[in-house]
This record gives C-alpha cells, sequence and structure tokens, in this order.
C-alpha cells in the first residue's frame, strides 16, 4: 500500500455484521476488528454508530457527515475511509458529496458477505477503500464508493444487486476507476458543483408512480411534507390528475422535483397529456439522472438551508448532469 495517513470511520453495516445466537445477522464488531483483518499500517479508527445502514435517519448523515469534516480538519490525515451496510450507502455517499469541500479523498466502502464469512468481501473492499484514501488524485472526484474492485462517483451510484459481490453500479455512466494489482486507476473527472450546509435534512416525500397512480393519491401522499420527489415514468411522465397535483403543491409553496423510476437515463420535459410538459408548466423542477433517492436528500438539505425557490432551482440545475 502507499504512504498516507488514513481515518477510518465505522458505521456498522454487514462488513462488521456477525450472526447472532438467534439467527439474526447483526452488525456488531468494533471498528478496530475490521481493521485486524488487513494489517493495515498508518490508519486511525474512529467508531461513529454501529447499525445496518437500512436503520439510518437524516440524524445519522449528520453524526456521520460531522465525524468526517473534523477527520479532513486534522493536518495529520491523508484521507478517510467510512466503512457502511451497502442499502443505503449510496445516499450517505451523495449526502457526504453535497457537504464536504474537495480537499483530502472521501471513500465509503462495505460488504455483502458478513465476516463470519470464510470469503467475506469486507477485508478486500476495505483495503482497496483504503489504497483509494491514500491517492491525492481521488480528491476531485469528492466522496466516492468503492466496491468490488471499481470506484464510482456519489452522485451517480446505485446499488444495483441484492446479493452479489458487485453489489454497485453507476447505470448509464459505469465506473470513475478501479483498483488492479495494487494501483488505483481513474478515468472519469468529477465536476464541481455548488456545495451545501453540514445540517439534517428536512423531511421530503419520495413517491414512486405505478400504472394509475392518479394525482389524488399523490396528495394523500404528499401531505404534511416541505417537499416532494416524484419517480415518475420513463422521461418523467405521469397520469394527467398528477400535474394538477404538482400545481396544488408547488402554488403552496412545496418544491417538486421529477425523476425517473428508470434505472439510467435523464428526465426531460418532452410530452404532452400529462407527460412532462404538463409537469413542468406547473412548476415541478427536472432532476436529469438524479435518482429519486439523492433528489429527495438534495431537496431536505435545501429546505433545511433556508435557500430562495431561484436558489434551490439553480442548484438542481447543477445537480442534474
Ligand atoms: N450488505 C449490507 O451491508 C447490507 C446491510 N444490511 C446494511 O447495513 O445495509
Amino acid at each position: 500500500m502507499g504512504l498516507g495517513h488514513v481515518a477510518v470511520i465505522t458505521t456498522g453495516g454487514t462488513i462488521a455484521a456477525l450472526p447472532q445466537d438467534d439467527g439474526d445477522v447483526k452488525a456488531v464488531l468494533p471498528g478496530q476488528e475490521l481493521l485486524k483483518k488487513i494489517r493495515a499500517s498508518d490508519v486511525e479508527v474512529q467508531e461513529s454508530v454501529t447499525l445496518g445502514s437500512y436503520a439510518f435517519t437524516f440524524d445519522t448523515l449528520y453524526v456521520i457527515g460531522k465525524a468526517v469534516q473534523s477527520a479532513l480538519a486534522k493536518d495529520a490525515v491523508d484521507g478517510v475511509v467510512i466503512t457502511h451496510g451497502t442499502d443505503t450507502m449510496e445516499e450517505t455517499a451523495f449526502y457526504l458529496s453535497l457537504v464536504t469541500p474537495k480537499q483530502k479523498p472521501v471513500v465509503l466502502t462495505g460488504a455483502q458477505f458478513d465476516a463470519s464469512h470464510p470469503s467475506s468481501d469486507g477485508p478486500k473492499n476495505l483495503s482497496d477503500a483504503i489504497l483509494v484514501a491514500r491517492s491525492p488524485a481521488a480528491t476531485s472526484l469528492g466522496p466516492v464508493i468503492v466496491f468490488a474492485g471499481f470506484i464510482y462517483s456519489g452522485r451517480e451510484v446505485k446499488k444495483i444487486d441484492t446479493s452479489a459481490l458487485q453489489a454497485f453500479g453507476a447505470p448509464g455512466w459505469g465506473p470513475v476507476g478501479r483498483i488492479d494489482r495494487g494501483q488505483v486507476f481513474l478515468v472519469r473527472e468529477e465536476r464541481d458543483r455548488p456545495l451545501l450546509p453540514l445540517l439534517p435534512p428536512h423531511r421530503v416525500a419520495l413517491i414512486r408512480l405505478g400504472l394509475g397512480t392518479d394525482g389524488e393519491e399523490i396528495l394523500r401522499i404528499a401531505s404534511g411534507y416541505e417537499g416532494v420527489v416524484l419517480q415518475a415514468y420513463g422521461r418523467g411522465n405521469a397520469h394527467p390528475t398528477v400535474a394538477q397535483a404538482v400545481g396544488r403543491l408547488v402554488g403552496d409553496g412545496v418544491p417538486v422535483i421529477v425523476t425517473s423510476r428508470c434505472n439510467a437515463g435523464a428526465v426531460a420535459p418532452i410530452y404532452g397529456d400529462g407527460g412532462g410538459r404538463d409537469l413542468e408548466r406547473k412548476g415541478a423542477w427536472f432532476a436529469g439522472d438524479l435518482a429519486g433517492e439523492k433528489a429527495r436528500i438534495l431537496l431536505g438539505l435545501m429546505l433545511a438551508s433556508g435557500l430562495s425557490r431561484e436558489e434551490m432551482y439553480r442548484i438542481v440545475q447543477a445537480y442534474s448532469q
């Protein structure tokens, strides 16, 4: 491994999980135990939470964000690794990319097989992540996920498989780099986008449309929320009554962002009769190929930051491509 002092912040997940007597698999291992399996030198460990990432809340994101920023602020630290459950890792990676200045590499990793498995992927993923955290060139990528030998952008990455070792992908784009025989290869750049203050995001409704989802349903689900993200069909289309619902929400001061329930590709206002053009006419913002789960974090953080609607719109544009 190359040189450089790395802070490893542990948060639980399958990489730190073991089967318990009752059969439940739970995140239990202390941070030092994860490191023992890879004989890494020049690494400090800091435990944050010890949870499956499915149990995270926006407050957990904030706690991790603070831990990352204080680790980055230490002169002795050259890069940061966060061990994390895979279920919501893409959301934490994106949240960190919204709030973390690009000073040093920030890398998230985890495992699909728990630590009791004879060939668990955790140790390899962790040593790859440390390697990337020691690569100054990775700084400009912002927070990334390193998994199964590949490096993914925090904006693009998605968990694509519930059980395969290749748990992550960046549909439509592919990885930004890979690790091979102890070397880090980067093939793409990540553009600079506006940063937001480190805060717990506000709650935003994330509504995935299914055939027949109508405007009334949308209003019922959205009731009480400060913001709404729709995972609409294809290019960003919906039943015509959904456009009326969007008009109502926007008129009441509730921002609405349109994303797609497709795995890859951007939304765009193209169709009429309830299509994206109608949603746009009613005031919805289109988020390109940003995933709905990430648009939810972005909108929640913008609402927490108290930005004007114009500033929010500009930031959605910046993150939509
Ligand atoms: N593979 C994993 O890490 C999944 C795990 N259940 C989690 O904490 O998200």
